[in-house]
């Protein structure tokens, strides 16, 4: 008996080349955002890209190998506001775009990047 297994959404976008392009899309966005780049001064910028590519393709559906530590925890202490999380996510969706991934995988993304926000953008209590 075959069955013919749906692509995963890793597969639709095009694979590990097509994530890579989209995580360097994207962080092209967000680090030259004024409104973001301080996030970013003592980021390790190379391991940055890593983590993220194999992030994003676990969460498409592809090899699960992502090994950076919890999103929590790499982002205590940065005191991200709301606002500037937002700001990442339309850079996120905005990089989606210019590289054509299908609506339905950018929704499906959304809803992720939505459900972790809570864990991520932690400072506005904090901020002056
Ligand atoms: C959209 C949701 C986000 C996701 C999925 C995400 C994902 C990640 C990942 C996978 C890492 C690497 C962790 C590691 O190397 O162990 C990371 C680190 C980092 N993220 Fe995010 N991030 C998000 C939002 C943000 C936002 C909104 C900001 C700032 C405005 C931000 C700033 C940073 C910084 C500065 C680091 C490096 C921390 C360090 O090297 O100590 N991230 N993020």
């Amino acid at each position: 008996m075959t069955q013919t297994a749906e692509p995963t959404f890793y597969e639709q976008v095009g694979g590990g080349p097509a994530v890579q392009k989209l995580v360097e899309v994207f962080y092209d966005l967000v680090w030259s955002d004024p409104q973001l780049a301080g996030y970013f001064v003592n980021a390790d910028r190379d391991r940055l890209r890593v983590h993220q590519a194999k992030l994003i393709s676990s969460v498409l559906g592809g090899p699960r190998e992502y090994s950076g530590r919890e999103l929590a925890e790499a982002h205590q202490g940065l005191n991200i506001t709301s606002a500037d999380y937002d700001r990442v996510v339309e850079h996120l969706v905005a990089a989606c775009a210019k590289l054509d991934v299908p609506q339905h995988i950018v929704s499906a993304v959304g809803s992720v990047v939505a459900e972790v926000k809570p864990a991520i953008a932690t400072g506005e209590a904090g901020r002056p």
